[in-house]
């Protein structure tokens, strides 16, 4: 027999899947770490905590599967994107991340956008958001001068754990788009975006193809885990790359919903010399020369993971949604919003904050927790609707993600999308992304398209009910005149913000 590894860096956990020649998956681990919020708007993670507990998962991995580390042929990863990592020359961190869900950049967002003027769309395709690298080291340049006078080169979470297991920096194109720094069409470093804020090219690692073979593991990374230093490790990609890719997102016309920590409705993009003037973000794929465009709701699981832990917190999920389906589209009048972190699309503001609107002295905890899978699914749908009005055609969306564990919410993405939604069998999310890459790397088959059409079967499909449907439609345009309702109101209690 011989296997692949994916490894996916996820903001709650490391997820790494053991997978065969058939694309099944033999076994899974998964260690969780923390994040770290210091101050509103911040959210930072330990890359040691990703590199110590990726070495657990693995271990775990070999010993519970008890798969032989000779029959593992390759690994890769799928990593959360666009968080800096910083390195000195001896590429030791020197601050904790700033991950993808921290918003403390606005004032050099800002910065970018008069820096660059035009240019920044036409070269990086995508606007200047909080969420995305460039505004990071800017904020470590402002702020913190004694890290900064250290920095030799920055990477992004995969790359990092990457690096500790083989000893090789660099960082693949699909994650790279989401740093700023890239000339996305053209799949080189933007000298012009890098001397407009005087950082060196040194400053960005080598740039490779995420199935790209950059060598084996380091001889105490294999006694530490127990796989075998003749694995090859290819070179992994963006967790939403990877996800597509697991989703099988390989042609023009395919479309997925992502559910995991933050919400994601991505297509493949043929159109590579469209203007999109970045209301949608616009990133390489893991696949060669191919892109895909997507929408991102900040907080979509987190919102009912803060829920959950805020006000239901001896509950799983399972029992917290257990029975939501006995309440009627709508949560007899209660609508949210999920914008606890702030928002990306179609809001790009980090400011704006959460609601519940409509609260009644009849509802219940399964009420508010129905409104909260709505209300991500709402946010979700403005990322449809935005794709939709580009001119794709979206009449199937594939979910993935902690979204596609329960079945009432996978019928009420098809009732809200106006779309059939399909759930994978075996649904493994980024991390079979990655370990596709890997089969793809070491040679099993000629193309990412063939290993999709060998590894992935469809499950189940939920299909829209017209009903619910019209139903939702008429929730959808209350939900949407909550953002310019609340933005102000928002904005003035901002001061008040821990
Ligand atoms: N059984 C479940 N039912 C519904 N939602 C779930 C379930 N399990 C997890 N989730 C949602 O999925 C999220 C985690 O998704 P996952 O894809 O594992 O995240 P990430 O890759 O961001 O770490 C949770 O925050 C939660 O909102
Ligand atoms: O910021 C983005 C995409 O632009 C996020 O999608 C991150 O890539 C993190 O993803 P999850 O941890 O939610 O999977």
């Amino acid at each position: 027999m011989s296997y692949v590894i994916g490894v996916d860096l996820g903001t709650s956990a490391v997820k790494t899947v053991l997978v065969n020649r058939q694309g099944q998956v033999a076994f899974e681990t998964s260690e969780s770490y923390p994040l770290s919020q210091p101050k509103p708007g911040y959210s930072e993670q330990h890359p040691e905590d990703w590199v110590e507990k990726t070495l657990l998962s693995l271990r775990k991995l070999l010993e519970v599967s008890k798969v032989p580390a000779s029959e593992i042929e390759g690994l890769s990863f799928s990593g959360q994107m666009h968080g800096l990592v910083l390195l000195d020359e001896q590429h030791q961190v020197i601050r904790p991340a700033i991950l993808w869900n921290d918003t403390r950049t606005t004032a050099q967002c800002r910065r970018i956008e008069q820096a660059l003027g035009d240019d920044l769309l036409k070269i990086a395709r995508n606007r200047a958001l909080e969420g995305f690298t460039l505004p990071k080291i800017l904020w470590v340049q402002e702020h913190e001068p004694d890290h900064w006078a250290r920095a030799s080169v920055f990477v992004l979470p995969k790359d990092y754990v990457r690096l500790r297991l083989t000893g090789d920096l660099a960082m693949d194109y699909s994650d790279a788009a989401g740093t700023l720094l890239l000339d996305v069409t053209a799949k080189a470093w933007s000298e012009r975006i890098a001397t407009a804020f005087e950082l060196p090219l040194s400053f960005c690692p080598r740039l490779v193809e995420s199935f790209d073979d950059v060598g084996g593991l380091l001889p105490d990374i294999a006694a530490a885990t127990g796989l075998s230093e003749g694995t090859r490790v290819y070179a992994g990609g963006a967790d939403n790359a990877c996800g597509a890719m697991g989703a099988g997102i390989l042609k023009e016309g395919q479309t997925m919903c992502s559910i995991g920590t933050s919400g994601v409705v991505l297509s493949y993009e043929e159109r590579k010399d469209l203007d999109f003037e970045g209301k949608v973000h616009f990133f390489n794929h893991s696949e060669r020369d191919a892109f895909y465009i997507m929408g991102v709701t900040l907080a979509a699981g987190y919102s009912l993971e803060w829920f959950r832990s805020t006000f239901a917190a001896e509950q799983s999920f399972e029992t917290l949604l257990d029975g939501i389906d006995t309440i009627a589209p709508g949560a007899d009048g209660l609508l949210f919003t999920p914008y606890i972190v702030g928002e990306r699309t179609p809001h790009p503001d980090a400011d704006i904050r959460g609601s519940f609107i409509g609260m009644d002295a009849s509802h219940k905890l399964h009420h508010f927790a129905r409104a909260v899978l709505e209300g991500i699914t709402f946010s979700l749908r403005e990322s449809i609707d935005i794709l939709r009005e580009s001119g794709k055609s979206i009449t199937e969306v594939i979910s993935i993600g902690g979204g596609a564990k329960n079945e009432t919410w996978l019928q009420m993405q098809a009732d809200i999308f106006g779309a059939t939604v399909v759930r994978l069998e075996n649904e493994q999310g980024p991390a079979m992304g990655a370990a596709m890459l890997a089969a793809y790397g070491s040679g099993w088959f000629e193309s990412l398209e063939q290993c999709a059409a060998a590894f992935l079967r469809t499950s189940r499909s939920y299909a829209p009910d017209a009903e619910r449907t019209k139903r939702y439609d008429e929730l959808f345009a209350i939900y949407r005149d909550v953002y310019t309702a609340t933005a102000e109101l928002n904005r003035r209690l901002t001061s008040l913000r821990g």
